[in-house]
């Protein structure tokens, strides 16, 4: 006897999204099944192309239509994604996702996390911005290998002359640095500056973005609060090292976004320059700046811990040489850069979920 749909639905019942906390048919995830005989096909369509739980979710599909319907069953699953946003009203309409990098102190490897981020979730296939919003020292330009670009403007369907943001290693960038002579230090005034951030948002043509990833300065100031201010950030992500000088000044960072004013969902913190493996000693790793500071900081505010980077050449080279380290796929780095990455989309789907009322 042929399978039908409502078996196959009925036994996808049972299988939860463990971040949703609800099963796959409920979540609206399972689509298009068809069946011929014993031949089941189906498309299961996740929160994100970055989703670290795809061959999880895949092999429980397969084993409930075996386990409640017929153990010969045939299963072949399509996976797709349609990211989700945040319900809440989005000024910039195409952009689903704004995505905060943060610190406390500057140098703790920020903008090599968000410029690694934004490379992860391309090559996963969303679609990504990246905006470098850091007045002090925008580095963007440098670690994608654009010091001396200069992004063009035309005129969108909407008559509005827009900036086009550049866009490279399937990223669409825009710094303030490509507005600037690289080596003249521009001093920004609180107001200019806030303007200056506001038009790489308002007044450029990003087209439709799953994330937008926002490399901001160090520490908290005006544009911290011009940007939470004015644009629905669906999180943050918080970099810090382990040192105690770092900690103390992420905690104050950390604290900010969940202030009453700004409640901001922190999205996690990512510890960087974890500890240095030397290359000829494999399995040893020397914990230099102190250990789990990033972890217990996580624990304190009681957040997602989304991983540790250690310390390698690699990873100063890359970011000088304008090729971001995860590009070398098969590194290790770019294992836990992507690893990361993941986490990150997962948390956000997570944030998401919590503010949607899910399709039933
Ligand atoms: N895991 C790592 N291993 C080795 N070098 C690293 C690592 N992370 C960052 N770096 C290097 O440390 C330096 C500072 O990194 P980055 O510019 O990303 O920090 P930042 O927090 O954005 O600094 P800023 O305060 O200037 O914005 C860069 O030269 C970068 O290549």
């Amino acid at each position: 006897m042929s399978i039908t749909v409502e078996q196959v639905l009925s036994a996808l019942k049972n299988v939860e999204d463990p971040d949703l906390k609800k099963d796959l048919v409920t979540l609206n995830m399972i689509k298009d099944v068809e069946i011929e005989n014993r031949f089941v096909r189906f498309t299961l369509e996740l929160t994100t192309p970055a989703c670290p739980l795809k061959e999880m979710l895949k092999n429980a599909c397969v084993n409930a239509i075996k386990h409640f319907v017929d153990k010969e069953a045939e299963i072949a699953i399509h996976v797709t994604s349609r990211v989700t946003t945040p319900v809440n009203s989005n000024s910039l309409d195409n952009i689903k996702n704004i995505i905060l990098v943060s610190s406390g102190k500057g140098g703790v490897g920020k903008s090599t996390v968000a410029s690694n981020l934004a490379v992860s979730l391309a090559a996963e296939g969303a679609k990504v911005g990246l905006i470098d919003a850091d007045i002090y020292g925008p580095s963007v330009p440098t670690m994608f290998g654009l010091r001396d670009a200069k992004p063009s403007a035309r005129e969108t369907p909407d008559g509005k002359t827009r900036i086009i943001p550049i866009e490279k290693f399937g990223v669409k960038l825009l710094s303030l640095g490509f507005f600037a002579d690289p080596d003249q230090p521009v001093p920004w005034r609180g107001p200019m500056a806030s303007n200056a951030v506001k038009q790489l948002f308002n007044d450029a043509d990003w087209g439709e973005l799953d994330y937008l990833i926002v490399d901001l300065p160090p520490g908290t100031g005006d544009i911290h609060i011009t940007i939470t201010q004015s644009y629905p950030i669906t999180g943050a992500v918080i970099v810090t090292t382990p040192q105690q000088v770092a900690l103390a000044d992420t905690r104050k960072g950390l604290a900010m976004f969940l202030m009453p004013g700004i409640n901001i969902p922190v999205l996690g913190v990512v510890e960087n320059m974890a500890y240095f493996t030397p290359p000829e000693l494999p399995d040893n790793k020397y914990h230099l700046f102190g250990k789990d500071g990033g972890k217990l900081l996580a624990q304190q505010f009681n957040v997602p811990f989304l991983g540790e980077l250690p310390i390698v050449q690699q990873v100063s080279e890359a970011g000088d040489s304008g090729l971001p380290a995860v590009l070398d796929r098969t590194s290790f780095v770019a294992q836990a850069f992507g690893a990361i990455a993941g986490r990150i989309a997962q948390q956000v789907a997570i944030a998401n979920a919590t503010l949607v009322t899910p399709a039933v």
